[in-house]
C-alpha cells in the first residue's frame, strides 16, 4: 500500500480520502532535517504553507510521485526540482478563494474602525468612544492589484459597498475589468488615487517589493494598504517606516517576508496597523474545500491516474485532461511503438495533430507522446512532468505541425521518429470515442487496434509470403491475434501488422527476415 505523509494541519475530510488508498501519517512541526530523513518511506507528500519543500528534501523523497498543496501558492515548494524528479505539484487553485478574500474585505473594515483595538481596549476595561473614531468606505477609492480569482470577488463585494474601483492587472482585458465595475489603470496612478489599495498578486521576481520607499512615497497620506497575498509584496522596513512618518494612513497584513513573524518593527506600531498570523485560508470552509480538492489528486495519482490541477504539466487543467484523455492514450501508444520501430537512439521527432487535434489545447499530446517514445528507455520514470525535460536533455528535437483539415477521421496523430537506425512513422487515430486503431505504418495504410504483442515486417507483396510467416511463427509456437497487410500497389512493398498472444521467442526475428520477401521485421510490446 503506498504511503502519504501530511505534514501540515489538513482538514479530517482529506486525510479520509487518502486513507482510502494509502496509509497516512500525520506529523506536523517537523524540522527539516527530520523531513528528509523519513521523506524517503513516501508516495506522498501533503503540505499547506508552513512546509517548505526545498530540492534537498525533493531528492531524499526517492519514491515520491506528488506533492499536494492544500492552498492556491506553491512558492514554498522547488516546483522546478520536483519537475526534474518527475514529480507532479498540485494544488487547490479555487478552494479558499472566498475565504481569502473576505480576509481582505475584512481587513479593509477592521482597518477603517480600529476594531482590533477597540475590541481590546474594551477587555482592558475600558470605554474610550474618542480614541476609535473611524472612517467610511462608502465612495472611497479601491486599487485592486491582481484582479484574478481572489481579486475580483474583492472588488465585486466592495463594489456592493459603494465603493470607487480602480484596478492594475497587466494580464487582464479592459473588458473583463469594466463587467467587474473596475476602471483598469497604470499602477502609479492607482498609488496616487486610492484610499485603499489591496494587493492580490503572486509574489514574483516583478512583484518583490512592489511596495517599497519609492511607491509608499506616491500614496495619499490617507490611503491603507492591505496584503493578504504573499508575504515579502511589501517591504517591510519601508513600510514600518512610512507608517511611522505619517506618509500612509495604516496597513493590514496577513502575511510576511519570513513567517513566522519574527521582530519586527510593525509589531511596536498603534491602531493604524493590524496584523494577523496568515489567516485567509483558515476558514472550516476553505479547509475542507481545499482538503477534498487536493486529497482527491493525490489518491488519483497514486492510482495512475492523472491530476486535473498539477502546476508543472503544461495546459493539463480539468477540462482540457477530460477532453483529451482518450487522445492522450493514443499519443503515448504511438509514441511508444515509434520509438520501439526506431530502435536506436531517436534524434527528431516530427509531431502533426490532423483535424480536431490540431488546436493550441493538444499541447498535453506532444507530452504524452514523448512519455510514450521514451517509454523504453526510462519506463515507471518517465511522466507526463519530466517526459519534455527528459527529451530535451536526450537532445530529440520536437517538430510539431498542425493540420486543421479533416481527413478519414475526425482527428489524426502522426508520429515520424529519425533516429541512428533510420526513420519510421506511425498514425493513429480514435474510432467511435476511445478505441484507438493504427492507421498507418511507416507510409503504409493499415486499420488495426494495437495489442500488447506486435510484429511488424516490411516485405514484397506477393503470393505465398504470409503463409511461410504462419508457419514459421507456428514452428515456434506463436499464436496470431490478428494479421493485417498494408500495401499502396498490388505486388509492391507491403507492412504486416500481427496481433500475437504472447512475446516472440528470441531469435525468430533472424529466422523471419530470411523468409524470401521480407525485408525487415520489428517486435514491439505496447
Ligand atoms: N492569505 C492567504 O491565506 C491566501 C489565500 C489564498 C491565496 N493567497 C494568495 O493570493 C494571491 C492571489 O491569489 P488568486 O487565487 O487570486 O490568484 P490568481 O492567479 O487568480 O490571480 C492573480 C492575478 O495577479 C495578476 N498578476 C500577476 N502578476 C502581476 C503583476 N506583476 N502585477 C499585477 N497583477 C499581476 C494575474 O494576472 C492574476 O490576474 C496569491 O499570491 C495567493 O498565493 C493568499
Ligand atoms: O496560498 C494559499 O493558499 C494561502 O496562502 C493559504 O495558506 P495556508 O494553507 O497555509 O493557510
Amino acid at each position: 500500500m503506498s504511503k502519504v505523509l501530511v505534514s501540515d494541519s489538513i482538514d479530517q475530510a482529506g486525510i479520509d480520502i487518502l486513507s482510502q488508498v494509502a496509509t497516512v501519517d500525520v506529523k506536523l512541526g517537523l524540522k527539516p532535517a527530520e523531513l528528509i530523513e523519513i521523506i524517503g518511506e513516501y508516495d506522498a507528500l501533503m503540505i499547506r504553507s508552513s512546509t517548505r519543500v526545498t530540492q534537498e528534501i525533493i531528492e531524499a523523497g526517492t519514491q515520491l510521485k506528488i506533492i499536494g498543496r492544500a492552498g492556491v501558492g506553491v512558492d514554498n515548494v522547488d516546483v522546478p526540482a520536483a519537475t526534474r524528479r518527475g514529480i507532479v505539484v498540485v494544488n487547490s487553485p479555487e478552494g479558499n478563494t472566498i475565504a481569502a478574500a473576505e480576509h481582505a474585505l475584512a481587513m479593509i473594515l477592521a482597518l477603517s474602525r480600529h476594531i482590533p483595538d477597540a475590541n481590546a481596549s474594551v477587555k482592558r476595561g475600558a470605554w474610550d468612544r474618542n480614541s476609535f473614531v473611524g472612517a467610511e468606505v462608502y465612495k472611497k477609492t479601491l486599487g485592486v492589484v491582481g484582479l484574478g480569482k481572489i481579486g475580483s470577488h474583492v472588488a465585486a463585494v466592495a463594489k456592493t459597498m459603494g465603493m470607487k474601483l480602480l484596478a492594475y492587472d497587466p494580464f487582464i482585458s479592459t473588458d473583463r475589468a469594466e463587467q467587474l465595475g473596475c476602471q483598469l489603470v497604470e499602477l502609479d496612478l492607482l498609488f496616487q488615487q486610492a484610499d485603499y489599495i489591496t494587493l492580490h498578486i503572486p509574489k514574483t521576481p516583478e512583484t518583490t517589493h512592489l511596495i517599497n520607499a519609492t511607491t509608499l512615497a506616491k500614496m495619499k497620506p490617507t490611503a491603507r494598504i492591505i496584503n493578504c497575498a504573499r508575504g515579502g509584496i511589501i517591504d517591510e522596513v519601508a513600510l514600518a517606516a512610512a507608517l511611522k512618518a505619517g506618509k500612509i494612513g495604516g496597513a493590514a497584513l496577513d502575511v510576511f517576508e519570513s513567517e513566522p513573524l519574527g521582530e519586527s518593527e510593525l509589531r511596536s506600531l498603534g491602531k493604524e496597523v493590524i496584523l494577523t498570523p496568515h489567516l485567509g485560508a483558515s476558514t472550516a470552509e476553505a479547509q475542507v474545500n481545499v482538503a477534498i480538492d487536493v486529497a482527491e489528486q493525490i489518491r488519483d495519482v497514486l492510482l495512475g491516474l492523472p491530476a486535473r490541477s498539477a502546476v508543472n504539466i503544461p495546459g493539463l487543467g480539468p477540462d482540457v485532461l477530460e477532453e483529451l484523455k482518450p487522445y492522450m492514450q493514443l499519443a503515448e501508444t504511438l509514441g511508444n511503438l515509434v520509438g520501439q520501430l526506431a530502435g536506436g537512439r531517436v534524434e527528431v521527432l516530427n509531431i502533426r495533430l490532423q483535424g480536431e487535434l490540431a488546436t493550441n489545447k493538444s499541447q498535453p499530446l506532444v507530452v504524452a507522446a514523448l512519455k510514450g517514445l521514451l517509454y523504453q528507455a526510462l519506463r515507471e520514470r518517465v511522466n507526463y512532468v519530466n517526459a519534455s525535460i527528459e527529451a530535451k536533455e536526450r537532445g530529440i528535437r520536437v517538430i510539431e505541425t498542425r493540420d486543421a483539415s479533416i481527413r478519414d477521421y475526425a482527428g489524426t496523430l502522426h508520429l515520424e521518429a529519425t533516429g541512428t537506425l533510420g526513420t519510421h512513422s506511425v498514425t493513429g487515430a480514435l474510432l467511435g470515442e476511445r478505441e484507438i486503431h493504427l492507421t498507418d505504418v511507416d507510409g503504409f495504410p493499415i486499420n488495426v487496434p494495437p495489442s500488447k504483442y506486435m510484429l511488424f515486417t516490411l516485405h514484397r507483396d506477393m503470393p505465398g509470403i504470409i503463409g511461410k510467416l504462419g508457419s514459421l511463427l507456428g514452428s515456434f509456437n506463436v499464436n496470431i491475434a490478428s494479421m493485417q497487410v498494408g500495401r499502396k500497389i498490388v505486388r509492391g512493398d507491403a507492412v504486416m501488422a500481427l496481433s500475437i498472444d504472447d512475446p516472440l521467442p528470441e531469435g525468430i526475428l533472424n529466422e523471419i527476415i530470411k523468409v524470401p520477401g521480407i525485408r525487415d521485421a520489428y517486435t514491439v510490446t505496447l
